[in-house]
């Protein structure tokens, strides 16, 4: 314990390195998010409503969900960068993935005490604390049970004021339910934008419960309606890779090149078979084949 974490756990004013900036947070989605209206308003809207206010009932409980390189983890590491000073560096930003910090199945037992007994240190620590679980449909079943009492409405857990945590749950769980939502959206000529979370909520839990292994299916968050938010992240059309290639040219402080635009686009592989209309692998290759292109 140094000295700022033992005053934190004795000041109820204390926020760490907690420094939220929702304009700059707003602005940098604004730019360089492709495709996501329903993931910008509601990870705007719900961290604008946490933030604002000065005694939360219950911590900030996001979960995000969608194909693979649609945004997810680009959005989780930006909500890092523009609340705490230290970004996805800063020692209140913990982060997990099943392969690095749960691979053994048969160790289930040791990680759920190990997993408690960090996230309570750290909320003792600090309350204003993030906790990323990226791949929580690969977590060991039964894992996320010692987190349901922390994501609660109670006031206080072992000691310890959590309400002004950030929990982030991160899954392809519902991701194909949210693709087919969208290509119907797109077959029947409504325009991208119209796509409401009412339509795709149902889709998400449902696959959410339905699926074996996802952590939350035993533990049930879900029913308690402990998530505040359920966050879809649509597949990414041609015109959404081409913004992603743009970003990345301008994040290595090159001019659009239109050639290297065109090179990277026709590399990626596109689906359904029939209308080509979605990016295979979102925008998730598109860094590496840049480089390759440039
Ligand atoms: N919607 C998007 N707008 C802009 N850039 C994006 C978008 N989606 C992905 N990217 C870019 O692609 C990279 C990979 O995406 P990211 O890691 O966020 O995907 P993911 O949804 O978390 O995928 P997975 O489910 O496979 O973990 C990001 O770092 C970002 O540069």
């Amino acid at each position: 314990w140094d000295v700022a974490s033992l005053y934190c756990s004795f000041s109820s004013f204390c926020e760490c390195d907690f420094r939220p900036d929702l304009p700059g947070l707003e602005c940098d989605l604004a730019q360089h998010l492709a495709g996501q209206h329903l993931a910008k308003a509601l990870v705007g809207k719900s961290l604008k409503a946490f933030i604002q206010n000065p005694a939360p009932s219950k911590p900030l409980v996001l979960s995000l969900h969608g194909w693979t390189g649609t945004g997810k983890s680009y959005v989780s590491s930006l909500l890092a960068q523009y609340l705490f000073r230290g970004g996805l560096r800063s020692p209140h930003v913990h982060h997990f993935s099943p392969i690095i910090h749960f691979p053994h199945p048969s160790h289930t037992e040791q990680y759920k005490k190990e997993l408690k007994s960090w996230v309570q240190g750290n909320l003792t620590a600090c309350g204003r604390s993030l906790f990323l679980f990226d791949e929580v449909d690969k977590l060991p079943p039964g894992l996320m049970e010692v987190l349901q009492p922390f994501l609660g409405p109670s006031w206080v857990v072992y000691g310890t004021n959590y309400r002004k945590a950030i929990f982030i749950f991160i899954s392809n769980t519902g991701g194909e339910q949210i693709n087919q939502v969208a290509l119907e959206a797109w077959r029947s000529h409504r325009d991208r934008e119209e796509i409401s979370l009412q339509e795709l909520e149902p889709a998400v839990s449902r696959a959410v419960l339905d699926n074996p292994h996802y952590g939350f299916w035993r533990s049930g968050n879900m029913e308690e309606h402990l998530i505040d938010a359920v966050v879809p992240f649509l597949p990414l059309q041609r015109h959404h890779v081409r913004h992603c290639i743009l970003n990345e040219l301008a994040q290595l402080g090159l001019e659009p090149q239109e050639e290297v635009v065109q090179a990277v686009l026709d590399s990626i592989t596109y689906f359904p078979e029939g209308e080509q209309l979605f990016s295979s692998n979102g925008c998730k290759t598109v860094a590496s084949r840049v480089t390759f292109f440039l």
